[in-house]
Order: C-alpha cells, then sequence, then structure tokens
C-alpha cells in the first residue's frame, strides 16, 4: 500500500489531510506528542469524518496509525523512509521543532532509495514549505543535501477547510465543514490525491484565501470578541454591525487582490459572499477564541491583517477597515491564549506603538500605526 505521514493528527490533520490520502488509497501515519490520539489510532485503526450539516453525513477514515515523535523515533525515520508524500499541520511556529527529525529521516531514507518523496507543509502560512524546507537544511550536512535533489520535493501549498475544537474528548471523530480546497504549487507531474489542487503559480491562491477566508474570519472573531468572550462565529455573525466589518474589510483586501492578481471583481465578490456564508455554519459551533488564537502570529508582517493593509496602503487604496480589525485583535486578551498574554503585557509595558512596531513590524510613526491607534482608543 503506497504510504503517506503526516505530522499532527490534529484537527486538519485528521480532518482534512489525512482523510484525503486514505480516501486516495494510502496508508496514513499520523506523527503526534498527544499519547492518547495516537494510542486510539493504533487501537481502533479508523475514525469518522462527520460533515457539519443538518444530515451530519459521515466517512470512515481506514488504514491509519500512530506514532510519536518525542518516543519513536526510529518508528517516524523508517515511516519517512517509505512514504510517497509527508505533511504537516502542526502550527507554523512549530516546524522548526519537527524538522530535525525530518531531517534524520530523509537523510537515512536517500542512503536507501530513489525513490520520490513529496514534502507539503500544511498551515496557514505564505510559503510555510520553503520555512519547513530551511530548518530540515540547518539539520543536515552537504552531502546529503546535494543527494536530495531529483528525490525530495518541497512544494508550498494552501489549505482550506474550517474544522473546529471537538467536543469529543476521547474520540478521535472529527466534525468539519463540507467545503474544502487543498491547493498544491508544482510543475512535476506528482502521484494523484483526491481533492488536491494543482498550480503552477500560489501566490493568487494563498493570498486570496489568506486575506478573504483568515482576514475575514479574524474581524469576526477579534470583533466578537469584545462583543461577548464567550461568543462563536456564527453567533457574531448576529449582530448586523459585525457582519457590516466584515464586508467592508474584506472589500479593502478584496481590492488589493484585484489589482494586484488580475481577478474578475464579479467571481470575488461571489467568492466573498460563499466565505461569510460558510462563516455562518451553527453546527460548527466554533468559538471566537479558537479563531482569535495566536495573536501575535496573526499580527505578523505577512499575516492576514497587515500584510494586505501594507499592501493596500502601497497600492494608494483604503485599509483603514484592516487597521479597526488590527486594534481589535491588540485588544484580544483571552487568558488561556498564551499569545495573548504576552501581547497584554506589551501592550501595558511599552503602548500599543512599540508593541506593533515589534510584532508586526509597523514604524511607530507610520500612517498604518497612526490610524490603528485611533480605532483601538475607540474600541477599547
Ligand atoms: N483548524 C482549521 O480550521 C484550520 C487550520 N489550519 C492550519 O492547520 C494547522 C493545524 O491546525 P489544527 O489542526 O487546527 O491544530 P490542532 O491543534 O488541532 O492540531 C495540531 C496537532 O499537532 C500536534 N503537535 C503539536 N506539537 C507537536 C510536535 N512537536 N510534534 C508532533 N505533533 C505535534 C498536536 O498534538 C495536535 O494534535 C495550523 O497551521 C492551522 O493554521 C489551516 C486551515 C484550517
Ligand atoms: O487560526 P489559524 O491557526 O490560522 O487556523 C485556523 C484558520 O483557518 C481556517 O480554518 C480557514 O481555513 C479558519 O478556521 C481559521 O481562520
Amino acid at each position: 500500500m503506497k504510504q503517506a505521514v503526516h505530522f499532527g493528527a490534529g484537527n486538519i490533520g485528521r480532518g482534512f489531510i489525512g482523510a484525503l490520502f486514505s480516501k486516495s488509497g494510502y496508508h496514513v501515519t499520523f506523527v503526534d506528542i498527544a499519547d492518547q490520539i495516537i494510542d486510539q489510532l493504533n487501537d481502533k485503526k479508523q475514525y469518522q469524518v462527520k460533515l457539519a450539516t443538518d444530515q451530519q453525513e459521515s466517512v470512515t477514515v481506514k488504514n491509519v496509525s500512530g506514532l510519536n515523535s518525542l518516543k519513536q523515533e526510529e518508528e517516524v525515520i523508517k515511516a519517512i523512509s517509505e512514504a510517497t508524500y509527508l505533511t504537516t499541520a502542526i502550527g507554523p511556529n512549530i516546524l522548526p521543532h519537527i524538522a530535525p527529525l525530518i531531517a534524520k529521516g530523509l537523510a537515512s531514507r536517500v542512503k536507501e532509495t530513489d525513490e520520490k518523496l513529496y514534502v507539503i507543509a500544511c498551515e496557514n502560512q505564505i510559503s510555510a514549505t520553503d520555512l519547513l524546507e530551511g530548518y530540515i537544511l540547518e539539520n543536515l550536512d552537504q552531502a546529503t543535501k546535494e543527494k536530495l535533489a531529483d528525490k525530495v520535493y518541497f512544494f508550498n501549498s494552501a489549505v482550506d477547510r474550517i474544522v473546529p475544537i471537538q467536543n469529543n474528548e476521547g474520540s478521535l471523530d472529527v466534525l468539519v465543514e463540507p467545503y474544502y480546497e487543498w491547493v498544491v504549487e508544482t510543475k512535476e507531474s506528482i502521484p494523484a490525491v483526491e481533492g488536491m489542487t494543482i498550480v503552477k503559480e500560489l501566490a493568487p491562491f494563498i493570498e486570496r484565501k489568506l486575506f478573504t477566508v483568515n482576514t475575514g474570519h479574524a474581524v469576526i472573531a477579534y470583533l466578537g470578541y469584545l462583543k461577548n468572550k464567550k461568543s462563536t462565529i456564527d453567533q457574531s455573525l448576529e449582530d448586523a454591525s459585525i457582519v457590516e466589518q466584515v464586508k467592508k474589510t474584506l472589500g479593502e483586501t478584496g481590492a488589493y487582490l484585484i489589482k494586484q492578481y488580475g481577478l474578475d471583481a464579479g467571481e470575488h465578490q461571489q467568492y466573498i459572499e460563499k466565505i461569510i456564508n460558510r462563516f455562518k455554519n451553527s453546527y460548527l459551533n466554533d468559538s471566537v477564541n479558537r479563531v482569535g488564537r495566536s495573536p501575535l502570529r496573526k499580527l505578523g508582517p505577512n499575516d492576514r491583517l497587515v500584510r494586505p493593509a501594507v499592501e493596500a496602503k502601497k497600492a494608494g487604496l483604503s485599509y483603514t477597515n484592516l487597521a479597526k480589525a488590527i486594534a481589535a485583535a491588540l485588544l484580544f486578551d483571552f487568558n488561556e491564549d498564551e499569545e495573548a498574554l504576552k501581547l497584554q503585557t506589551m501592550i501595558k509595558e511599552h503602548g500599543v506603538a512599540s508593541a506593533l512596531k515589534e510584532v508586526s513590524g509597523l514604524d511607530e510613526n507610520s500612517e498604518i500605526t497612526e490610524e490603528v491607534i485611533n480605532h483601538y482608543n475607540n474600541l477599547k
């Protein structure tokens, strides 16, 4: 049987990428650090992916197993030697931590086989696979690096499926939205995986996804949180002022995307509306805290809020609603989120402009910072 190794047996791992490999006839070895998930994968060898719809249709994902990256290094190295695909959905900040083990796996693999391996990071981050490749190469000697040529390929990708935190502790089953899109950038001819879309140039796809789905989601999460810390995304969208704010913000990112990539304005508007409807799915029960999680990452210079604001400004387009979203993100003080707590300490100790400089790379005297501070003072 064809083999895929997937790092991160979490929501996207089990509910999306692993499920597509299994459907395409692969055995999926999930590599994680959560013993409870790993034990269950090895014990049950299958789980259900349930759709967040009226009918709750479900699909059984079979041919799965689990390995612990901390306790079963040798087994992971062997699994990497035998795989056709190696994918991750682990969180961009974790990629440097798994790179040394992947490097060991690749070093061992290229001694044993000339078969091709395709590595794809499935994270919400531009060029996540390039970053992973860089971390892996830091852990390899020159001779091994040379051996990777024509044997190990690294492809960037964009992943889109809303998979909330699961309210079924102890179960491997995953509730997911019906919609999904997995876009992979390559010019190679690669083994088919059902549901994978191949493109030659990823930039328009990942920017369109990140600056529409993720920007829109973040706006709802941060404004929803300010109104009610315990609400869900669909509940927040019952507030007409939040709906209006999402539409205005996606109008700004849309104007940038249309200009940058020559998108058809009508088609892009339909894309926006489809996404807002996806957010309204009440079966997902998706908390504003999950969608707002990790605000330091989300306020990063290349992420969903700051990059479109900077690009819009450069292009002479409006960015005031993006500035409002950035201000709302700066007020996200969810006390179970480490990054939110760190951000609040930074703001308390050094002020908003200094935090924006450090986290987002925005100049303290920039017009964007000025605009964000105005919104911040109005929202707080
Ligand atoms: N959940 C969603 O709706 C979407 C998530 N994404 C992206 O997918 C990635 C994963 O997100 P989720 O699946 O939601 O997160 P998650 O928290 O459900 O899953 C992450 C998994 O990684 C495991 N993990 C953490 N550190 C590890 C390590 N050092 N070694 C091995 N395993 C480790 C965790 O135990 C967990 O099972 C993130 O980059 C996220 O931005 C992308 C699109 C949608
Ligand atoms: O918040 P993160 O880790 O970027 O990932 C979750 C995001 O990805 C999405 O699934 C969109 O694909 C949204 O649920 C959410 O905005």
